[in-house]
């Protein structure tokens, strides 16, 4: 079959070029790469036999194997694993299918044509969630081959590049079963840490550090053609295989003999993540159901994070993998946690079905939440910085489950924190909030909003600045949620400063307020009722605020009322909203209604009253963060009696 010429994706080749030009002085880590891609394909026939028979593949010694021809100057990888059809190579190889990339790329050339190090380095360590791995294969070669075959198939596919722009694809009738990458490698280069891969001991090096705990046999052949004949070594020239990995699971050997290096090149494996972890957990689970756990949280999140991404730990039994995602062992919003379970006593072939209902599962998963949260609570408390830079990326997804986990509720809010108007720098924690509360304060004060500055400089603010009273700050949509779902913490419950009526203070100074209150209500009376008819088709109150000191006016929601921003996040999720009104209030302290009482006093006909009444609800509505209903119009109105004060 002649072989066609196909282009690489834009975007693939400008990811493939990135890797090519050196993102990484590390190179060795090609090999850990497309090993890792071997080993995963090894997992996934596996897999694939125990639920397909008919599948007739071999399955009775896979393994992998590393060949390295010194003279050739090449070295080939190669599994028989599930391999690739022709539309697997073309769509995988070929292509970057995943969201975000052109931007990613984007922000990458941004950070470094600002000479930012710190943010390109950043950037670039996001590079290994594009799937790219099989490209870094470009930054030791100047060309590579990739032959293949899918199990029950029976042709296969061979694909070859230089990584210059273009592939070519040809059908292969002869292709064994798997995959088999051939690298031509490039000249070596030790001062910009080109090393020899065609070196045994280089190799071995490499599969120690980086994938000694592939749990499939890797072997080593390495065949040096005349030269070895001269030093009198089997002719050919090819060695015996010799298996160079160890193959220990690394969750089942005890901690004291295992690096942190080595935990985090078995995260990277399994996450396909190219940065450390953040923070690693191991769980050794004995007794009448025996089993071991090592999670991992990453240090960045995956951008899918909020969307259908890859989620789950992967489920082993006795050193088996069955499942590389297995949801049923994390509740959704530990989604980010990433990991091995090896269970000793399971059924190897599990249906999914089955998992949901499975005791041992339920177990596990009771038991690896309670861990996780632990250990997040554990941080904040005894490493803040990382904690901080952990909650940063991660809090709004933890969040997610006050709103349906019960059980463990008190452990996700030990491990919560939240901003507060008590410290711009420092979150708090409910229980550090509880204890600064004010004599007298019953309840723990919110508001959420769209962002720190919108609701710190919110009217809704006022009073409580003025008296002191500590406000947490929330400003992640999933906090419009989860205060609703939390009722109370210690017998405090959660309230919002944007709802109902604020009645602050001790017994003494509510009692004073609502006095006062009452007087201006006799003298305010008129005004209100009339605001209330001309704005009726907005609000369905206008009332005197005891919220207010310094803002003329504000618009707040009734006590069981949706806020704006959960309106908004609802609608956004497609659910019907139907309209409801909110509540004006007003500052009778402030000379702006102070003076629209004396005008309406004086002629309540005067038209001009009612495009101030228009300007004042407008006004609420900017300094809250939202907008009037016709800005253009709310502008036209506010400027024309500007121009008059001229
Ligand atoms: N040896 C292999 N056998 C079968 N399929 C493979 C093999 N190598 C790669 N693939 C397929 O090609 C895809 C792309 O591989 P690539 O290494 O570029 O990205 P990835 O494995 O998804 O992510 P990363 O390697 O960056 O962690 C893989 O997801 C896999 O489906």
């Amino acid at each position: 079959m002649t072989a066609e010429t196909f282009e690489f994706q834009v975007e693939a080749r400008q990811l493939l070029q990135m890797m090519v030009h050196s993102i990484y002085s590390n190179k060795d880590v090609f090999l850990r790469e497309l090993v890792s891609n071997a080993s995963d394909a090894l997992d996934k026939l596996r897999i694939e036999a125990l639920r397909d028979d008919t599948l007739g593949a071999d399955v009775s010694d896979l393994h992998i194997e590393i060949e390295a021809d010194k003279d050739a100057r090449t070295l080939t990888i190669r599994d028989n694993g599930i391999g690739m059809s022709r539309d697997e190579v073309v769509g995988l190889i070929g292509t970057i299918a995943k969201s975000g990339t052109a931007e990613f790329l984007k922000k990458l050339k941004e950070a470094r044509q600002a000479g930012d190090p710190d943010k390109a380095a950043a950037a670039e360590g996001l590079i290994g969630q594009f799937g790219v791995g099989f490209y870094s294969a470009f930054m030791v070669a100047d060309e590579v081959t990739l032959l293949t075959r899918r199990a029950g198939e029976s042709t296969g596919t061979r694909w070859t590049s230089t990584g210059e722009g273009t592939y070519t694809i040809e059908t292969v009738d002869d292709a064994p079963q798997g995959t088999s990458v051939t690298l031509r490698l490039k000249p070596v280069d030790n001062d910009n840490r080109l090393f020899d891969y065609t070196s045994p001991w280089k190799i071995k090096e490499i599969v120690k550090r980086y994938s000694d705990f592939i749990t499939w046999p890797i072997r080593l052949i390495t065949t040096a053609g005349e030269q070895k004949d001269q030093d009198g070594e089997k002719d050919g020239g090819k060695s015996e295989p010799e298996t160079i990995n160890s193959r220990q699971a690394l969750w089942a050997r005890p901690r004291s003999e295992v690096s942190d290096e080595e935990y985090h090149e078995l995260y990277k494996h399994i996450s396909h993540d190219w940065t450390d972890p953040l923070e690693t957990i191991r769980i050794h689970a004995e007794g009448t159901f025996e089993y071991q756990a090592l999670l991992f949280f990453p240090a960045q999140p995956p951008r899918d994070l909020f969307s259908s991404g890859r989620r789950g730990v992967q489920l082993y039994v006795k050193r088996v993998l069955i499942m590389e995602e297995c949801e049923e062992l994390v509740p959704p919003y530990l989604r980010f946690v990433k990991g091995v379970v090896d269970a000793q006593d399971l059924s190897l072939n599990i249906s999914r079905e089955i998992l949901q209902q499975d005791r041992h599962i339920q177990m596990m998963r009771r038991r690896l939440a309670k861990k996780v949260l632990s250990t997040i609570k554990e941080m904040r408390v005894k490493q803040p910085e990382k904690y901080t830079a952990f909650w940063r990326e991660f809090g709004p997804v933890v969040k997610e489950g006050l709103l349906g986990d019960f059980e463990n509720r008190d452990a996700i809010l030990a491990a919560c924190s939240f901003a507060t108007t008590h410290d711009a720098e420092k979150t708090a924690t409910l229980q550090e909030y509880v204890e600064r509360m004010k004599e007298g304060q019953e309840h723990i004060f919110y508001m959420t909003g769209p962002s720190r500055t919108a609701v710190e400089n919110s009217p809704h603010m006022e009073a409580y600045r003025d008296k002191g009273l500590e406000v947490l700050v929330l400003t992640d949509p999933v906090d419009e949620l989860w205060v609703d779902a939390v009722p109370e913490f210690q017998g405090k419950k959660l309230r919002s400063i944007a709802k109902g009526e604020a009645e602050l203070g001790t017994e003494e100074e509510k009692e004073q307020a609502k006095a006062e209150r009452e007087q201006k209500q006799q003298e305010y009376g008129d005004l209100l009722e009339w605001l209330g008819k001309q704005l009726g088709d907005e609000v369905k109150e206008v009332r005197l605020s005891s919220r207010l000191t310094t803002s003329p006016a504000c618009v707040v929601s009734d006590a069981d009322d949706a806020t704006p921003g959960l309106r908004n996040m609802l609608r956004a999720m497609g659910q019907e909203m139907p309209e409801s009104k909110r509540i004006l209030e007003l500052n009778p302290g402030h000379g702006l209604i102070a003076g629209l009482r004396k005008a309406h006093a004086a002629d309540a006909s005067d038209p001009e009253l009612a495009a101030m009444a228009e300007i004042v609800y407008g006004m609420a509505l900017l300094a809250e963060g939202g907008r009037p209903d016709d800005p253009s119009r709310f502008t036209k109105l506010l400027a024309e009696r500007l121009e008059r004060t001229l």
